[in-house]
């Protein structure tokens, strides 16, 4: 017999949808009848010493790789029963993992069922979160390369979601707008500024006063004030909608890629030849939004048998509680309307769009772990489980016939 607050969070929940909910009562979450009824709670053995036979490419692009199939002569398709449910022929677009070695993606069309975004619908809500950048700054990376973090604040909760920027003309409307009262001093501190900071500038546009720049930031002036008319690239920037893992980022976890799938994102977007900029939105909707401990729960049931699916319906969560509204709004502050997204998700990539596709995603770019091209990257028992788990039964447009066997 439920509680009261079950009941009021039935209640509550039954509007929202699986994607794009403004809050996620997590703790009390139930799954939904579709993920029971397409659980399947037998315990399943991972696969465990692994041996990778397919064939590395020398793609060093990232992007597009050459999956081979080590147990099919090349001139034949792959048997079907080594394709994930989402692999249709290649006429269709956006549904193929990419076979090209430069990096670039496939079209995507979420407005037509044959246009590479799965065939699920998330229930939107009709309206888009509030959100504000409210400082940003220059950070210098180990790579070298160099982005802008942009932390907002939103009116669904209270986390400090995070805009990663690479490139010099995507701007924050919310960041640039004037404060009441505020002083210069005030707008450099926030990041509010154009150009670069550095000891003694006073003024937060490059042009507000005589003297103020210094030699060089003049040539960025220019820059700066085609980038607050709108991103001036005709190409989208390249957009990879990020979910928290402090597992896969911070404590060497192979249970994941999501550590590798965060340098990949970053090293893609700061490549020269990607003109376009790029902006990573990193949400901190931790373990798909169950929460850290609630997914550390889920990893003990995986050492238990269970799959990642499977120990999340367990423990009364939905296979995935995540929700992009944020993400849509943040991308819409930053000035974007059509994207390049990053992601094997279909899910994400109807979510991102907006419940009135406020944001276009016109192509997606495949994530293929490195190990899959011969790139580097880690192999483990766990993390081929998770992307199996991923291709089975959430549908990610992966090959599993690049999974070894
Ligand atoms: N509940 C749960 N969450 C996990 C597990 N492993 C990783 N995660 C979480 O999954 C999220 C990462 O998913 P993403 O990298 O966004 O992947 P995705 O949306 O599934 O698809 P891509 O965009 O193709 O990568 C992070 O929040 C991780 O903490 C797990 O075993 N259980």
């Amino acid at each position: 017999m439920p509680d009261a607050s079950s009941t009021q969070w039935q209640r509550d929940a039954a509007q929202l949808p699986s994607f794009y909910s403004p809050k996620t009562e997590t703790s009390k979450a139930q799954q939904n009848d579709s993920d029971v009824e397409t659980a399947d709670l037998t315990v399943s053995a991972l696969p465990r010493n692994r041996d990778i036979t397919a064939s590395p490419t020398n793609d060093d692009t990232g992007a597009t790789p050459s999956l081979k199939f080590p147990t099919t002569p090349l001139s034949q398709p792959p048997p079907e029963s080594l394709l994930s449910p989402a692999f249709t022929p290649p006429a269709t677009p956006g549904t193929v993992t990419p076979s090209l070695v430069e990096p670039r993606g496939v079209p995507v069309d979420s407005s037509v069922p044959t246009g590479g975004c799965g065939t699920k619908r998330p229930r939107l809500l009709e309206t888009l979160p509030e959100v504000e950048c409210v400082v940003r700054a220059r950070i210098p990376t180990t790579s070298g390369a160099e982005m802008f973090l942009h932390l907002y604040t939103n009116n669904v909760d209270k986390k400090e979601h995070l805009a990663i920027v690479f490139g010099p003309n995507i701007r924050s409307k919310s960041l640039d707008a004037p404060r009441e009262g505020e002083t210069e001093m005030d707008r450099l501190i926030r990041g509010a500024y154009t150009g670069r900071l550095y000891p003694g500038r006073l003024a937060s546009r490059l042009d507000s006063g005589a003297g103020q720049s210094r030699a060089g930031d003049n040539l960025k002036s220019q820059s700066q004030q085609e980038a607050e008319q709108g991103n001036c690239s005709a190409t989208p920037p390249l957009v990879r909608i990020h979910s928290e893992c402090y597992t896969g980022e911070t404590v060497w976890s192979a249970r994941c890629d999501c550590g590798e799938q965060l340098d990949e994102a970053a090293r893609l977007m700061s490549l020269p030849t990607n003109t376009s900029g790029g902006i990573i939105i990193y949400l901190r909707q931790e373990g798909r939004g169950i929460g850290l401990g609630e997914k550390l729960k889920a990893y003990n049931l995986q050492d238990l048998g269970s799959d990642t699916v499977e120990a999340n319906l367990l423990l009364r969560h939905p296979a995935d509680a995540r929700s992009y509204g944020l993400a849509t709004a943040m991308l819409l502050d930053l000035g974007q309307k059509e994207i390049r997204l990053l992601t094997n998700n279909p899910d994400k990539i109807r979510a991102v769009e907006g419940p009135n596709r406020e944001i276009v995603v016109t192509e997606r770019v495949a994530m293929v772990p490195l190990s899959w091209k011969g790139r580097g990257g880690f192999r483990a028992p766990e993390v081929e489980g998770y992307l199996k788990t991923k291709i089975e039964k959430m549908g990610h447009m992966l090959d599993l016939g690049a999974l070894p066997s």
